[in-house]
């Protein structure tokens, strides 16, 4: 995999980069439906909003519900994990981010205005997460669906709103965007990979 001239200028300048048909429309919707055999067996359970012994579920500010995946989970859910894998590699030589391990997880806002309040997904000077990449699920979306990503790029000030439509992919810096998820008025299904600096 590799990046184009213009994802390295925007992850550079904005940073963050949105890129369309990651996998393509059959493996997408394979992915999907690997998602959805998830959902349905009650693998997920309502995310945390903080770690450790501090853990609680607040839906007010975060009300998808998630799992952590492993590759060797599910032969789909790997393909999605291997082009992660692929993408950590061409950022880190394209963009010299220089990142090491990931953690995938899959998360699913049930719908009813579920959303997720405006964050970061890591604070400078930390070596924790140093990449975002969200890939969505969401066949046949339209923007009645809602859960929209509210990405806050520091250099324009302007909010962008991403929708969140099957095989696309968003890609950002974790300590730079701040970003929130949109109330969604149905289910909403994404894979995100973390990707870590590399070293201890
Ligand atoms: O699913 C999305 O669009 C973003 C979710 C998010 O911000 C997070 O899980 O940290
Ligand atoms: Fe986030």
């Amino acid at each position: 995999m590799e990046l184009t001239d213009a994802e390295v200028e925007a992850l550079g300048s904005h940073g963050y980069f949105l890129r369309d048909a990651f996998l393509g429309e059959p493996r997408a919707l394979a992915v999907r439906a690997a998602v959805l055999a998830r959902v349905s067996a009650g693998a997920l359970r309502p995310a945390g909003i903080r770690r450790g012994t501090d853990h609680s579920v607040d839906t007010s500010v975060r009300g998808d519900h998630i799992e952590w995946v492993l590759p060797g989970a599910d032969a789909e859910l790997e393909a999605l994990w291997n082009h992660f894998h692929a993408l950590g590699e061409a950022v880190s030589s394209s963009a010299y981010l220089g990142l090491g391990r990931f953690d995938v997880q899959l998360a699913c806002y049930p719908g009813g205005g579920a959303h997720y309040a405006r964050h970061r997904d890591a604070f400078p000077g930390q070596s924790n997460r140093r990449l975002t990449a969200i890939w969505y699920a969401n066949a046949g979306w339209t923007p009645t669906d809602g859960g929209l990503l509210r990405l806050y790029p520091e250099d324009t000030g302007a909010p962008l709103d991403v929708a969140p439509m099957l095989d696309r992919l968003v890609v950002f810096l974790s300590e730079r965007l701040e970003h929130e998820v949109l109330p969604s008025h149905v289910q909403r299904l994404a894979l995100t990979a973390w990707f870590y600096g590399r070293g201890p």
